[in-house]
């Protein structure tokens, strides 16, 4: 048996972590900190964490992105946050949570441990689930592999006896050859052993889809929440966080699963079956010894375990600490020749080092006393069973053969109680990761469909305001009272200071908020009335900043509605005039989307600007720059959360004030400016209109 192959799986999640600068001085293992990217565990790493990667680069890609969006893109008005808003459809439990990344806010310990079975709770659903049958025959499948290869296991030392047993005689008198004395003994212990080898390792790969399987359909479940949490949450959550968040827990799945099936229950099971054998076959006192030292042992482990984590946790801020300051004095490179400050960053990352060490050797020590502890309580009952057994040979109650089986019996079970420290301080750590993953499904969505939801009837598309009051926070309206008509098939500019609450309006009719007093309406109905789903497909967006996805030109286009057949894309990207540039790129509708120009950019919008026109949308246009929205059938001038004023182009600057002194001022800097380009650039529009492929 090879100890650390069988459980490579366990010490595979505790490899070294690939940090540029670890630093000289290696335990075996030392655990990776929780901050970087951990080393794959037992199972394949779930593609959710790539999507979720991709999720951050699209964040990034907002703000360093020139191009503009090819159809009006449903969703954001500033933030690439806001496409993951959807349909709200089902609410999730009312829970507390302090912040769903730091973990539950109970700490006590048994707080923790309430929280640890919860978790266990909550993975049953996932491996026996209620609608799976599939699943459940895999589970009960693995299950009755792994008791078939512990009872094939625990054959292995009875064939063992009996072998010695048979050869325990005199063969200078007696004669015969091995062959015919033990050979088929000799056969039996060899199948036994490639047969409980057999089933292990078909449970492994019987029980690996459920695992998988399990990981899918939670990170799944969690993903889907997040898209549907509310547009707060995420614009105060990092994405970064959340992705790690996301990444360690479903590792920590993975772990849990892998370490309960291929470890925690074999282990129980050998145990209870070794206690039944010998209690049967010797009396109680072998039984007992056996039962003492498990407990003994597992109680040493745990206590000696928790003790010794705390090392693991200082070797990793000192590695952070060390890896901070040579990445640091690194990029400042030369600064530090500069100052001739070569030696004084040595010694810093030297100070930081010293406390790696430090921390090293104490793992490296207490690792020691762990092992040395476990081998003494073992050893020791392993002595004290040897010892009893003896005295039974001498008695003539058992046989050598007898010796040699309880020795054996018993020895089997040091190879996975080798690791009992290793596989408690990760299933611990696993489990907090997950309570972190789970407590994201547990954060409320606070906008959804009320219970007799119907769809939006659209008729023209007339938007109205009604007394609407509105704040972020309860101390800072926003809107007060605001109420205002846009007539069906109206272009409608939304102006004022920067702060005013100009996107706050569009967020409003999204429904990303639900208003604090006053309504909605969309063609009579409240948009509290009908469901989300419905409302959102009826507003187009051309946002201000366009998110991008990572992807192709095609995806990109199709985004605004995914069912579109291609020659439906095609058409979009012809109306938009963009069909010839595309045609111009060498891998066509396939290339990634930045490939556009400024210039596709400007004329894109210009030509949604001209469709919207057109098919008499209802639009309402959030602008900085005021040229390009003088010619609105109507200007709301926001101003301190109230319509400050109202009336087209002319009347305000005739007669407004606010408006006038805008336009005034954005006349005199647009002097000798490129007006046109910046313009077309600044403003954000929304439409209520039935969604159609094209732009
Ligand atoms: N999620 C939020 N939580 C708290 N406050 C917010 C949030 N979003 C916006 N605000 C605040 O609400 C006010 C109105 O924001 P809004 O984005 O609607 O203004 P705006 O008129 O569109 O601004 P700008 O012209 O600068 O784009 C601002 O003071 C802003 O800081
Ligand atoms: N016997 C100990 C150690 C087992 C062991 O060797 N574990 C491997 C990882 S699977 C290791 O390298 N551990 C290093 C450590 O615990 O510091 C236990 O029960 O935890």
């Amino acid at each position: 048996m090879q100890p650390l192959a069988r459980f490579g799986r366990i010490c595979a999640r505790q490899k070294p972590h690939a940090s540029l600068w670890m630093p000289p001085v290696q335990t075996r293992s030392p655990i990776p900190p929780r901050n970087t990217s951990l080393v794959a565990s037992s199972f394949p790493k779930p593609s959710f964490s790539n999507v979720f990667r991709r999720y951050a680069t699209t964040t990034n890609s907002t703000s360093t992105t020139t191009t503009k969006p090819i159809q009006g893109v449903k969703g954001a008005t500033k933030t690439p946050q806001v496409l993951q808003a959807e349909t709200v459809k089902k609410a999730s439990k009312p829970v507390t949570v302090v912040d769903p990344l730091l973990g539950s806010a109970d700490v006590s310990k048994s707080g923790q441990r309430k929280a640890d079975w919860a978790i266990l709770k909550d993975m049953i659903h996932y491996i026996w689930p209620k609608d799976n049958l599939g699943t459940k025959v895999r589970v009960g499948l693995a299950l009755g592999l792994l008791i078939g290869a512990k009872l094939l296991n625990v054959q292995v030392p009875f064939f063992f006896k009996s072998i010695v047993d048979s050869l325990n005689i005199d063969f200078s008198s007696v004669g015969g050859t091995a062959a015919a004395v033990a050979g088929s003994l000799i056969l039996a212990y060899g199948l036994a052993r490639i047969g409980a080898t057999i089933f292990q390792e078909i449970r492994n790969a019987v029980f690996a889809t459920v695992a998988q399987t399990a990981i899918r359909r939670v990170a799944c479940d969690v993903f889907n929440h997040l898209l549907r949490l509310d547009l707060n949450f995420h614009l105060t959550r990092q994405t970064g966080g959340l992705t790690r968040a996301i990444d360690r827990g479903t590792k920590g799945i993975s772990f849990v699963l892998t370490s309960m099936v291929f470890h925690i229950l074999p282990i129980l099971l050998e145990i209870s079956m070794v206690c039944g054998i010998l209690t049967y076959n010797y009396g109680a006192q072998f039984a007992v010894v056996t039962a003492v030292t498990m407990s003994a042992y597992t109680a040493f482990t745990i206590v000696t375990t928790s003790w010794r984590t705390k090392f693991r946790k200082q070797a990793n801020a000192a590695d952070n600490a060390a890896a901070t300051v040579a990445v640091d004095s690194l990029i400042n490179f030369e600064a530090v020749k500069y100052f001739n400050n070569e030696k004084f960053e040595v010694i810093r990352y030297d100070k930081a080092l010293k406390g790696y060490e430090a921390a090293s050797i104490k793992i490296a020590t207490s690792l020691a006393f762990l092992n040395s502890g476990q081998n003494i309580i073992f050893s020791s009952a392993l002595t004290a069973m040897m010892y009893l057994a003896a005295q039974g040979v001498v008695d003539g109650t058992m046989t050598v053969g007898d010796l040699v089986m309880i020795n054996q019996l018993v020895f089997q079970l040091s190879v996975p109680l080798n690791f009992l420290g290793s596989v408690y301080r990760e299933l611990r750590q696993s489990l907090l990761d997950m309570e972190t993953l789970f407590n994201l499904q547990k954060v409320n969505v606070s906008v959804k469909d009320s219970p007799n939801a119907k769809p939006l009837a659209l008729k023209g598309g007339e938007i109205k305001f009604e007394n609407v009051s509105f704040g972020y926070h309860p101390q800072r309206p926003i809107l007060k009272n605001v109420s205002f008509t846009i007539p069906a098939g109206n272009k409608v500019a939304v102006v004022g200071p920067s702060g005013c609450g100009k996107s706050t309006i569009l967020r409003l009719l999204f429904r990303y908020y639900d208003v604090d007093s006053g309504r909605i309406l969309i063609d009579g109905q409240d948009i509290r009335d009908v469901t989300v789903e419905s409302l959102r497909k009826a507003i187009g967006v051309v946002p201000q900043d366009t998110p991008l996805f990572n992807n192709t030109i095609e995806h990109n286009i199709r985004y605004g509605r995914t069912d579109a057949t291609d020659e439906e894309v095609r058409a979009v990207a012809k109306r938009a005039r963009i069909a010839d540039a595309i045609a111009k790129f060498p891998d066509g509708y396939q290339t990634k989307t930045s490939a556009l120009d400024t210039e596709t950019e400007n004329s894109l919008l210009q030509n949604i600007n001209g469709i919207l026109k057109e098919k008499r949308r209802t639009s309402v246009f959030v602008a900085h720059r005021l040229r390009t929205i003088f010619d609105s059938d109507q200007i709301i001038v926001l101003k301190d959360g109230v319509v400050a004023e109202q009336g087209t182009h002319q009347q305000l600057v005739d007669g407004g004030t606010v408006y006038a002194s805008m336009w005034a001022a954005q006349e005199v800097l647009s002097i000798g400016t490129d007006t046109d380009k910046a313009s077309s650039a600044s403003s954000s529009s929304s439409s209520t209109e039935p969604k159609t492929p094209s732009p």
